[in-house]
């Protein structure tokens, strides 16, 4: 495995672009900004996707998968297994149903969903044993909940290094089902990690939520394509409670809809430059949480058209801010509004995203150090932010090796010149076309 420069610890991915620029000089366009755009597939449906088709019996056709680090990761894995998986452009052809997975190390990257999603899966394969390792920035970010579960039905999986986190050895095993506590109050992702695995556990699988879900809508979105693979789960509106029924998956045709988060990003550009956008390939009907920043745009002033095969936005002249709300259900975006309330006419309040300092950085502090460093005033609580508008003054920005901040970073200089990016190569963790589209859009993006 090749070190990557500038990321300590991580393994360079076949389909990120970015490795070897050190920094980039991101200064508004000469133009006012409008133009239209596609953004790239969604990372959580296409991993869930890939692995869902790894279990299914038969051959499962993915049309729009997302090409970036998260994916490629997953892929591999899935690969080094022996699961064949074939890329065309954008399409992935995975021929499923097989246990008799080649033993060996598996390496996930920086990945949640593939570090999340692949111990139940491969804990309940009856037999085999795997090596799970992952990226620096992965082996920080917390699998207790996960691992604790599995154990209550039966798995073997062992710490090697750190208590309830990566790296981890795994026993497959044949598992039992039974009922479960679990909580979701830290990562909704080890409750869809568990579901995905337990149509192969050997009676129903019950679980009863215990301190709620953070971001359940990514778990809803893991019971309904199980449903599309073939499962048979119950689940109650608020996801007290799931059942998974035991049963094979069954391949499937599925087209996977364009990244919500990504578009966020470029719905934010025309927020703050009063320009703009046309997203041609998102859907505002879809079951993808960030959506939600539709709402928080037009109460900001943006005027939105979701029309039946695109989204446009406008920005105002001026902003508004002065209001408090929770992101707990769309948490990736924090950072989005944080940079996007600068711009405002008044101070925005975010609550409810304690779980985001276990994400790809500790955004919330992240967030204050950025702030601080622009000039901007900020106050963080421990569960989220206030930020006061201002004028923020060019500056050398680290990115934390997370590429939300680094994409939502990269907006504060689409608004004022000489905004420096310190290694902007992590956005290739989920958009590694990012810096490509904002340049086509006129924005200066000057590589130094
Ligand atoms: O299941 C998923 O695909 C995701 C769940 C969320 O994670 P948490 O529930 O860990 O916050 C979200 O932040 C992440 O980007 C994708
Ligand atoms: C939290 C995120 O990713 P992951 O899937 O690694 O949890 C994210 O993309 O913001």
């Amino acid at each position: 495995m090749k070190e990557n420069k500038y990321f300590k610890g991580n393994v360079e991915s076949g389909w990120g672009n970015l490795q070897n620029i050190k920094s980039l000089i991101v200064s508004p366009s000469h133009r006012p900004l409008d133009g239209e755009i596609s953004v790239p597939g969604s990372k959580s449906l296409t991993n869930r996707a890939l692995i869902l088709g790894a279990m299914a019996e038969g051959t499962s056709n993915l049309k729009g998968i997302l090409k970036s680090d998260d994916s490629y990761w997953c892929v591999e894995s899935l690969k080094s297994l022996g699961v064949s998986i074939k890329i065309k452009g954008n399409d992935a052809e995975v021929a499923g149903g097989s246990t008799n997975f080649n033993n060996g190390e598996i390496y996930v990257g920086s990945a949640g969903t593939a570090a999340r999603f692949l111990p139940g899966f491969l804990a309940a394969a009856g037999k085999g044993e795997w090596k799970l390792t992952a990226s620096d920035n992965m082996k920080k970010r917390p699998i207790g909940p996960l691992i604790q579960t599995l154990y209550e039905l039966g798995a073997d999986i062992q710490y090697l290094e750190k208590e309830n986190h990566y790296p981890i050895l795994i026993k497959g095993k044949h598992l039992s089902g039974g009922e479960v506590k679990m909580s979701g109050d830290v990562s909704s992702q080890f409750i869809s990690g568990l579901l995905m695995a337990a149509p192969r556990f050997k009676s129903p699988l019950i679980i009863r939520t215990d301190g709620g879900i953070v971001q359940k809508n990514y778990v809803k979105m893991t019971l309904e394509l199980m449903k599309e693979f073939g499962a048979v789960v119950e689940f109650d509106d608020n996801l007290e409670w799931m059942k998974v029924i035991p049963s094979a998956y069954s391949a499937n045709d599925i087209k996977i809809e364009a990244d919500i988060s990504a578009a966020c990003y470029f719905m934010a550009l025309a927020a703050v430059t009063g320009g703009r956008i046309k997203i041609n390939n998102i859907d505002w009907r879809t079951k993808q949480p960030d959506i939600g920043m539709l709402e928080i745009f037009e109460e900001m002033g943006c005027i939105v058209i979701k029309a039946d095969d695109y989204i446009e936005l406008r920005g105002p002249a001026q902003l508004k801010g002065g209001f408090e709300v929770s992101l707990k259900e769309m948490s990736d975006q924090a950072l989005t509004l944080a940079v996007t309330a600068i711009f405002s006419d008044g101070p925005v309040i975010v609550k409810n995203v304690g779980h985001i300092r276990h994400h790809e950085s500790d955004r919330l502090k992240v967030i204050c150090l950025s702030m601080k460093k622009i000039g901007i005033n900020v106050q963080v609580f421990d569960d989220g932010f206030k930020i006061y508008p201002g004028r923020p003054s060019p500056s050398a920005l680290d990115t934390y090796d997370d590429h939300r901040v680094a994409m939502s970073l990269a907006l504060i200089g689409t608004k004022i010149p000489g905004v420096k990016l310190n290694d902007p190569g992590c956005v290739s963790k989920t958009f590694p076309e990012y810096f490509s589209v904002l340049k086509n859009l006129g924005i200066e993006i000057e590589n130094k």
